[in-house]
């Protein structure tokens, strides 16, 4: 019998904006880790003797930085996160081992159990994000459930997590105690807001509305 044992993998949301995050090759996988680089407004360097046309387009528009070569030990210095997707298992290789050196979390789209890090499949709805992973056993999979649950989350999402995000800030501003703050947020995730939702009826609430809400619960 084959036995595989996966890595037990820690999901993490990681904050890119403004960091270096170096992508070395630059084809149809490159274009994949290039797109959220640049939707992240992340630092994006990228390090291939060619790119594909529309990598090409994104260097035009200013979105990356183009180092017009093969990859070069070194090229990571000052990184924040690698990115090893050349078609040269050998070049991934090289590029997870100097990672490894200096620290920076790699991801080797060539081999998922040689980088420090994989890449799910996801969707947004605003600050809604779903991540998708089989822990690399089927990436194909990882894709089509999450399409799956696309069509289960309607756009509406993007207002509920809108209003969250708004209702929280609002409980932070004007609840100091920690227990009541607590009570609140529990509240809040109760609140049957997603049939509203799917049917269509939710409105987003006012600051009026809000603080009136806070104010009614949060000596309860
Ligand atoms: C380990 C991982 C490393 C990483 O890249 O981070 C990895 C590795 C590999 N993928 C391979 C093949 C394919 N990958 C896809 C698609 C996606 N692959 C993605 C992630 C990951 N792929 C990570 C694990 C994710 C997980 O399972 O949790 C997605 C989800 C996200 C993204 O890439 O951004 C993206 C969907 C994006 C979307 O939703 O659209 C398709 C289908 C397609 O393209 O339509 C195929 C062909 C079908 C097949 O082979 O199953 C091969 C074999 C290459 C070869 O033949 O040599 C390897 C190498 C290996 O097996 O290690
Ligand atoms: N993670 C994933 O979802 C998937 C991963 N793969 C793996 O990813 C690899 C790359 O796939 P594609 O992007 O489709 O290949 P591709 O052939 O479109 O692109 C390869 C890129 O690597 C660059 N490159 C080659 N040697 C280099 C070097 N020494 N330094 C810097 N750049 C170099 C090339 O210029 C080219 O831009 C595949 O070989 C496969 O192992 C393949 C399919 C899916």
């Amino acid at each position: 019998m084959v036995t595989m044992v996966l890595p037990y993998y820690i999901p993490i949301m990681l904050n890119c904006t403004g960091k270096r995050c170096v992508v070395v090759g630059g084809g149809q996988i490159a274009e994949r880790k290039v797109t959220a680089l640049i939707a992240s407004s992340a630092d994006t360097v990228v390090i291939s003797p060619l790119l594909t046309p529309h990598l090409m387009s994104c260097y035009e528009k200013g979105q990356i930085h183009w180092i017009e070569r093969g990859y070069r030990e070194g090229d990571l210095q000052g990184a924040f996160l690698a990115y090893a997707v050349t078609d040269d298992v050998q070049v991934n290789r090289a590029v997870v081992a100097e990672a490894e050196y200096r620290a920076v979390p790699v991801n080797d789209a060539s081999d998922g159990t040689r980088g420090s890090f994989i890449t799910p499949a996801s969707l947004r709805r605003g600050g809604l994000i779903v991540a998708v992973s089989t822990s690399g056993a089927g990436p194909a999979v990882s894709k089509r459930l999450c399409q799956e649950v696309d069509a289960m989350f309607g756009e509406h999402y993007e207002a509920y997590i809108d209003f969250l995000g708004k209702m929280r800030m609002q409980i932070k501003e004007r609840v100091a105690d920690q227990d009541k703050r607590q009570r609140l947020f529990k509240k809040l995730a109760e609140m049957d807001l997603l049939t509203q939702i799917r049917e269509e009826r939710f409105r987003p609430w006012s600051v009026e509305e809000m603080t009136s809400w806070i104010d009614t619960y949060r000596e309860e």
